[in-house]
Order: C-alpha cells, then structure tokens, then sequence
C-alpha cells in the first residue's frame, strides 16, 4: 500500500491538493514536527526534512521536488493552547487535522465534570468531533454510577467504554474511526491513553512507536513517529504536546457545552440580567425548580470569566501593539506636515 494512504490520505485531500498547489507538487503528512525539523509521510515513504516552524503534526504539506515545503493545506481541525505563563503569547498550535478527538475518562476514579466540560468545550473549538472515550471498564465497580455521570454530562457527545487490560470496547472505537480520518485522545495523566493506543495498535498488528526514515543524504535513522496507522485507513495521533491542554479562546466551544445555559439568558426579564437577584431572572428561578443545578451555573461563570480575563489581557496587548504603530505613524504624519509647512514657506 501506499505509505500516505496508511496515514489518511483520501480523495478529498487529493482535490483539495490539486486545488492548492501546482502540479507536480507531491503531498505528504507531518508524523512528528521538531524546532525547524519534521518527519513526514511521503507516497514513498518517510523522510526527516527542515521545515518551517508553523507546522505541526498532522499537516498535510506539498513537496518540491529536492524536499522543499512548498506549504500547507489549511487545516480542518486545529487544537492549539495559551502558555499558562504568558497570557500575552499568542496561542502555540498543536496539533492538525484531527477528526475525532477522544476526550478519555478513566473509571478508576471519581468524574472531574469539571475538566471534563473544559476538554469538551476545547474539543469541539478545535474543529474536530469529540467522543467521550471511558477508560479502565474492568474497575469500574470501584465508582459506581461514573458513567451514567459521564453521559449525562457529555451532553449527546457519543460515549464509548473501552478497557485496554481485557480488551472490551476496542473494537468498537476501531469501527469508529474510518479509512482516512484521525483520531487524537485528551486526557489527565494516568487516565490510559498509552495503553488504550497500544492496544489499539497491537490489535492492528503493527508496532507503535520506532519508525525508520530517510534523510536529505539518504542516511537511515530510527525516530519515534507521532501519527500511527491503524491499518486499515485509520490514524491514531499520539503526540506528547497534546498533554497538559489548556483552555484558549473557547467562546463557541462554551456554547455547545453550555448552549442550555446561555438560552435561559433570553428569557430574563431584564436585557442586561447579571443573573444573581435581579426578578424574573430565568437562571435563578431554572436553578430553584432544579432545571438548572447550581453547579453547572458556577463552572459556566468561572469559564465565562477566564475566557473574559484572557480577552482582557490580550486587548491590552494589541492596544499596546496599535499604541506603538499609531505612534509611528502619527510622527511620520508631523514629519510630513513639518515637510510640507518647510516647503510652502520656502
Ligand atoms: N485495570 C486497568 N488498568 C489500566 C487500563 N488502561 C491503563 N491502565 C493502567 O493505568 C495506568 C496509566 O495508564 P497509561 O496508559 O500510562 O496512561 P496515560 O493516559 O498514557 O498517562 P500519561 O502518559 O501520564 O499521560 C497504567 O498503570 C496502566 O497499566 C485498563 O484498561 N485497565
Ligand atoms: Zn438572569
């Protein structure tokens, strides 16, 4: 088979490449993306190229013919995170193309709505389809009622429950990913993604990890691959810059999750109800009747409020950014003036 079919190359991505570069331009995918490094997937096989640094795993990019990087395709999915200690930065891009992104619940310990809800809001932002992946169904006797829990929180996202120890469920989430599409898992440390992978991939009868490629000399060098092919058309992703997400820029992620909660806003008696005593306040009164719980309410302020936080900071730094440009520009409009003035009254 064709290496780049093995990682999701369909004719969809064929149109789009003929659509987007010249012929003669040859496509290929991102298995892994270092500082100013990639290796990637080629019809031919895989290869270690210099590269630009805006690529990242999952990118599908045209060649010229001596291994240059003609570009990218523009991506269909994108996850990218703030650096939590730079509010300013700008958002550091993870990972592409990813269609399914499977948000894993271990069940050998109580549900963290909370983050649950953030991964899910960041899942659906990136573009991509999130699935609840459950974890670890052999222990799940240890707490009981985590996954009516998780379905109920999920809020329609498909749920699956796997256990990679006694191999429940994989073959169900195998069947979920078709020929061509990707599947990256997000999830807390400990949670099972490794050895959900692996088993995913021992079952696929391929190894994970260590991949031989071919570099600008020719030379052969053994790498650990990002992208892993199920097989049969399916991709798995497993990159570590995937670990340790963050919440960036969610706002229309916060509505799929909370669609429910920003619809009783409408039925407030007041337009700017800042849903705390005002009457007639629609969030109070669905969180009295126990149509709302308050617990929900609290995590959709408290993300509400760090998206706004993260706004504000970011304002603040492109105020700066127009500050030193409108100065530029105002001392170039006084040089001219100053010119012009010079000039008339010579
Ligand atoms: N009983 C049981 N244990 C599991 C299962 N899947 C994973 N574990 C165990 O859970 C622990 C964590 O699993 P990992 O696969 O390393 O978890 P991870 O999400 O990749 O963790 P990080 O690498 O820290 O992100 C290991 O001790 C696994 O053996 C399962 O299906 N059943
Ligand atoms: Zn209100």
């Amino acid at each position: 088979m064709n290496t780049l079919l093995q990682y999701g190359f369909t004719d969809r991505i064929g149109a789009l490449f003929s659509f987007h570069f010249p012929s003669g331009v040859q496509p290929a995918r991102i298995v892994r993306a270092d500082r100013g490094r990639v290796l990637v997937a080629t019809p031919d096989g895989i290869l270690h190229l210099d590269s630009p640094d805006s690529l990242v795993t999952g990118d599908w990019i045209g060649l010229v013919g001596d291994g240059r990087i003609a570009g990218h395709l523009p991506r269909s999915s994108l996850l990218q995170r703030k650096r939590a200690y730079d509010p300013l930065s700008e958002a550091q891009a993870l990972a592409a193309n990813i269609d399914l992104l499977g948000v894993v619940v271990p069940l050998d310990r109580p549900l963290s709505t909370n983050r649950l809800e953030r991964t899910l809001v960041a899942a659906w932002d990136s573009g991509a389809v999130p699935l609840v992946v459950l974890t670890k169904a052999d222990l799940s006797s240890r707490f009981d009622g985590v996954v009516a829990e998780t379905v109920d929180r999920a809020r329609g996202v498909e749920v699956l429950t796997t256990s990679a120890e006694v191999g429940d469920g994989l073959e169900h989430l195998r069947g979920r990913i078709g020929a061509g599409q990707t599947l990256a898992l997000l999830g807390p440390s400990g949670a099972g993604k490794s050895s959900l992978i692996n088993a995913l991939v021992d079952d696929a009868r391929q190894g994970t990890g260590e991949v031989r490629a071919t570099d600008g000399r020719g030379r052969h060098t053994t790498t650990a691959r990002e992208l892993v092919p199920l097989g049969d058309g399916g991709v798995l992703m497993d990159t570590p810059g995937l670990r340790g997400f963050a919440l960036w820029d969610a706002e229309d992620g916060l509505s799929q999750v909370f669609g429910d909660v920003e619809e009783l806003f409408a039925r407030c008696r007041f337009r700017d109800c800042a849903h705390e005593s005002e009457p007639g306040c629609a969030v109070q009164s669905a969180i009295a009747s126990g149509d709302l719980e308050e617990r929900r309410w609290l995590s959709y302020r408290k993300m509400d409020r760090e998206l706004a936080s993260l706004h504000r900071r970011q304002n603040v730094a492109e105020q700066r950014r127009y500050g030193r440009s409108f100065h530029r520009v105002a001392q170039e409009a006084a040089r001219a003036k100053d010119y012009r003035n010079r000039f008339r009254e010579g």
